[in-house]
């Protein structure tokens, strides 16, 4: 932002978060208007940002600007302040129904090409390919990770403690992972010497050589890894886990992120699918090509795509996939009641919110009966599934964490950059030659890295660069003196990748003053074991983790402590001087939106914007010098404190208090405490007016919210909703619209 103008960029993004925003935004507008403080709304939603990528197919009153793009270039600015809210990463099977829903809405793009042979066709998979998976948090996350569970939020969770499953000593839940043959096994790992340009190709054994990226720009003193994963060891893999599984009778369960691992994680489903459907692929392997049938997106597709073949044809599919499931172990369910198995997307069970619920309720998934069961939870990947491992063998010694008295996990998380795994997938092949794989300097000729690879198998390579390490390493240290709580650095010498960061790390905490502080580095499995042991006697430990760590613990510890990791504190400080305020840790809860349109209740929790609000309104208060965003920002965090302790966020039952009687309530308590602060009169004059007003009417707003519940309600579309009519929907008190509304 060049001009001076105090501004928060709040986005608009999808499904419940989208929904709250039609109801807080014009309360959040209301306040921060008396500090001058303009709120703008930027539309990033996944049917925003594909309307984006294709202005020729659309007439010029259709067009949208690229927002996303913008957003990228505003974090390199100091001044800019973002919130952003959770949005979808979109698997293929929702971005091809996002692709629907605007192509029936009158919006002339052209069709996702699901088996792109011609160039063209290739090209339009290209533009689609940036609407797919986590495309929003890398372009946005120039910075670090800050996410904790504030104290206020702690402590109620302390006072009213969500319900947890029971683990038995002998429950038969279990983590199964590869040994060999995994991106663990051969990893190989550098930190450069110099800036370099480098190109990544494939020396094929038949004497070809493929140029995979022609041009990489690498900086000096970045760490690149280069790293393979088996196609025969994980398919050889998966065969021996599902016959286990079968002979021990308990569920198999399938944990990736197909979302930001969005080239290598579907490879790895898909071939799952293939493995547990062998027999039918075996069979009918070659119609399924034929058919543009592509399990990496899940049964679903599969199902989508025979529902047309003549009934016997496919009745026949149906009869050889069933024939399977006799002969395999009982897939965990997704939604028991509508037959939707772990196969059914690989976007449904994603592993940083999944292992979480899944270790809540003592180890327990549901099977195809609607019932509770032990699990294998198959990680393929080892290098970070063995921490779930560590703890679930502390909590069937220990037994399940009790949220009264636990201590808490915040974490440091290195992801400036788009650092390490999460950043490699425009640098992720599946082979398609067995040969060697090599990482070369274009100017030198000298090669860096390699390995072999066999046909199918998935390689890649990882970048993490310098600056992001040393931000990260004053981060961490900064958080340990300002919580007064020791820091653990999950790093594992046995890793290469982690071993360079060992030397960086150490190497930088000398640029700081680290005394009296007590900041540890220790292997995964160790600091899982080590900040269990305090956890268990209520101590606080800060893990300063990887990108993929970082991802996995900010769910796993807050749905152990919270009950959800949308109650999260998640500040991105960026590196070139603003502030990215994330709300919540966790998604965009997709089942909220079906209850919404079922009942009209929307139980999602907005406390994850409050807190966000609150820091990004510091933010500018602090670089402004601005006294009565200060003020603002104070008075929401104790409005926000007095609506926990008061019981006012959103049931989960119909008929009760929901998502937007929290808001108003958040109102209510906001314009109080800024009646009553003393430091500016003008203020607590304005706000006192507006308290009245609310506190008069509190009874028949309430009751204006409540009884709109219980009827099914439309809202214009799912991706692309119709803005009146779920601002109609989301504000639905009239007296309560008056007030807001009001200029004065
Ligand atoms: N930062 C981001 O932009 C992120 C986006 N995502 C995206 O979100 C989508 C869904 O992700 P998924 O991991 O399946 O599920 P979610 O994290 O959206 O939700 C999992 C469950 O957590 C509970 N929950 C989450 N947020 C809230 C909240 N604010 N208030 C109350 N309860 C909450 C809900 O439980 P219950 O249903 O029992 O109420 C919900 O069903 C995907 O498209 C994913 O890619 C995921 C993670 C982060
Ligand atoms: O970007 C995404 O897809 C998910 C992000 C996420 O899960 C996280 O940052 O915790
Ligand atoms: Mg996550």
């Amino acid at each position: 932002m060049s001009d001076n103008k105090q501004k928060i960029i709040y986005t608009h993004t999808d499904e419940a978060p989208l929904l709250a925003t039609a109801s807080l935004l014009p309360i959040i507008r209301k306040f921060t208007a008396a500090a001058d403080i303009e709120v703008a709304l930027s539309d990033i939603s996944v049917a925003a940002r594909v309307l984006a990528e294709f202005p020729e197919y659309l007439s010029q009153d259709q067009q949208v600007p690229d927002n996303l793009a913008e957003l990228g270039r505003l974090t390199q600015e100091s001044s800019t302040n973002i919130i952003k809210l959770p949005n979808i990463s979109a698997s293929v099977g929702q971005l091809k129904a996002c692709i629907k829903e605007l192509q029936q809405k009158g919006f002339a793009i052209p069709n996702f090409p699901d088996d792109p042979k011609t160039d063209e066709e290739k090209a339009l998979r290209n533009r689609y390919g940036k609407s797919l998976g986590s495309s929003v948090n890398p372009v946005l996350r120039e910075g670090n990770s800050d996410r904790r569970a504030p104290n206020a939020v702690k402590n109620f969770a302390r006072k009213h403690p969500h319900s947890m499953g029971e683990w038995k000593q002998w429950s038969r839940t279990h983590v199964s992972h590869m040994h060999k043959g995994d991106f663990y096994d051969g990893e190989q790992s550098i930190t450069l010497d110099q800036a370099r340009t480098v190109r990544m190709e494939l020396l094929g054994d038949n004497g070809n050589t493929t140029v995979l990226k022609s041009e990489l720009f690498l900086q000096d003193k970045e760490v690149i890894d280069l790293m393979f994963m088996s196609k025969k060891a994980l398919c050889d893999f998966y065969e021996e886990e599902m016959e286990d599984c079968r002979e021990s009778g308990v569920l198999f369960s399938l944990h990736v992120k197909a979302t930001m691992m969005k080239v290598s994680h579907p490879i790895v489903f898909g071939h799952a699918v293939k493995i547990y459907y062998k027999d039918a692929f075996e069979k009918h392997g070659a119609f399924f090509d034929e058919l543009g049938i592509n399990v990496n997106n899940g049964m679903a597709s599969l199902y989508e795509k025979i529902a047309d073949l003549p009934a016997s044809k496919r009745e026949e599919i149906e009869r050889d996939l069933h024939a399977c499931q006799e002969n395999r172990p009982r897939l965990a369910m997704v939604d028991s009641a509508k037959g939707i198995t772990n196969f059914h997307s690989p976007s449904d069970v994603i592993v940083d919110a999944s292992m979480p619920a899944m270790i809540r309720s003592g180890g327990k998934m549901w099977g195809a009966d609607g019932k509770n069961y032990d699990c294998k939870a198959v990680m393929p990947e080892s290098t970070f599934a063995r921490i779930y491992q560590e703890m679930i063998n502390f909590c069937k010694w220990h037994g399940n964490f009790d949220p009264m008295t636990m201590g808490t996990v915040p974490n440091v998380g290195l992801m400036a950059q788009k650092a390490e795994e999460y950043g490699s997938h425009d640098k992720t092949f599946e082979s398609s030659d067995a040969g060697i794989a090599r990482v070369v300097d274009v100017k030198s000729g000298e090669v860096l890295l390699e390995q072999r690879v066999e046909k199918g198998d998935i390689w890649r390579i990882c970048q993490t660069k310098d600056l992001p390490i040393q931000d990260w390493v004053k981060l961490a240290v900064n958080r340990a003196r300002d919580a007064k709580t020791p820091v653990v650095f999950w790093l594992d010498p046995y890793r290469p990748h982690e071993n360079e960061l060992i030397k960086k790390v150490r190497s930088y905490l000398k640029d700081h003053d680290t005394s009296g502080l007590d900041i540890q580095i220790m292997s995964q499995v160790r600091a899982m074991r080590y900040t269990l042991e305090r956890v268990a006697r209520g101590l606080d430990t800060i893990s300063a983790t990887g990108n993929i760590l970082r991802d996995y613990l900010t769910d796993l510890f807050p749905i152990l402590e919270l009950g959800t990791s949308a109650k999260m504190l998640s500040v991105v400080p960026l590196m070139k001087g603003g502030g990215l305020f994330e709300t919540g840790a966790g998604g965009s809860a997709p089942k909220h939106v079906q209850q919404l349109l079922e009942e009209n209740h929307l139980r999602w929790d907005s406390l994850g914007e409050f807190l966000a609000l609150a820091v990004s309104i510091k933010d500018l208060g602090q670089k402004h010098n601005n006294t009565k965003a200060k003020i603002l920002a104070q008075t929401l965090d104790t409005a926000t404190e007095r609506l926990l302790d008061n019981d006012k966020s959103p049931s989960r039952k119909v008929g009760e208090i929901d998502n937007r009687g929290s808001h108003f309530y958040l109102s209510l308590f906001w314009a109080d405490e800024l009646a009553k602060q003393v430091e500016d009169a003008d203020l607590a004059a304005h706000f006192k007016l507006l308290h009245t007003q609310l506190s008069d009417n509190e009874h028949i707003i309430m009751q204006e919210l409540n009884d709109v519940q219980g009827k099914s309600v439309d809202v214009g579309g799912y991706f692309l909703v119709d803005p009146e009519l779920c601002s109609k929907i989301m504000r639905p008190s009239g007296i309560f619209n008056s007030i807001i509304d009001k200029t004065s």
